[in-house]
């Protein structure tokens, strides 16, 4: 599914190169759920960021799904993440101004989804994750946990192939934090999701299948 070839990323900071990413192969079939660890600053978001197509690397080769990503225009590129990718923040990302519904229904729209379609759709996720009774209420009337969820329900609508997770729980008391893990679990095992998260905790990682360990922004496990 994912085939990184000597990716390096870097910022010029103060005239000379400052390396983010140096020489990043790795290589992540279908059906795996991987765990990225490694100390502050050694890459981790930038790495899931790049496998996300938010973000590009300054050199290298991204094979998503057998497309040479890199090659590809920004619709184009846009277009692969909205089929296939769900990207779940640390800090959640929900728009304010919109209700849990709408929130979750936001993906949908951008895909051209009919009404009837989007409706049931949200419908079966809010059932999903217990929380239709908060449909018409905004992210800040909800506690961290259950703003995650509603983080986590939005990047589902899509039924993405690819989950990346951006310490997904980093914000959350330990319950919620395993309440997620053992929903990732059941993405991962159940509906064959295939998932990749930055994590700090070793436990979390436990959840997943294998582990990528980084060191200043190179790969060493
Ligand atoms: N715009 C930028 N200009 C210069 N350096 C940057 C920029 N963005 C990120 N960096 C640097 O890239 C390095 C890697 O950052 P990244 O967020 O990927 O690390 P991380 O492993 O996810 O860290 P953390 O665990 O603290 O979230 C950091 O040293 C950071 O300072």
């Amino acid at each position: 599914m994912i085939q990184l070839n000597n990716i390096f990323k870097w910022y010029n900071v103060g005239g000379s190169r400052s390396f983010v990413l140096k020489d990043i192969n790795l290589h992540i079939a279908e059906g795996e759920f991987v765990s990225i660890m490694g100390p502050s600053g050694s890459g981790k978001s930038t790495l899931l960021h790049i496998l996300g197509l938010l973000d590009e690397p300054d050199e290298g080769e991204y094979f998503f799904m057998n497309e040479n990503v890199l090659g590809l225009k920004e619709k184009q590129r846009s277009a692969l993440y909205k089929q296939h990718i769900g990207f779940v923040f640390q800090a959640y990302h929900l728009i304010d101004e919109l209700t849990v519904y709408e929130n979750i229904e936001t993906p949908l729209i951008y895909k051209n989804l009919k009404s009837g379609e989007r409706k049931a759709i949200v419908g079966d996720l809010l059932d999903r994750f217990g929380i239709v009774g908060k449909k018409d209420l905004f992210p800040t009337q909800l506690s961290g946990g259950q703003q995650q969820l509603v983080g986590i329900a939005r990047a589902l609508a899509t039924t993405p192939k690819l989950l990346l997770a951006d310490e997904p729980t980093g914000n959350l008391n330990s319950k919620q934090g395993e309440d997620i893990m053992n929903l990732f679990k059941q993405l991962n095992e159940e509906d064959g999701v295939t998932i990749v998260q930055v994590t700090h905790s070793e436990k979390n990682a436990e959840y997943g299948n294998r582990i990528v360990e980084l060191l200043d922004g190179q790969v060493v496990k």
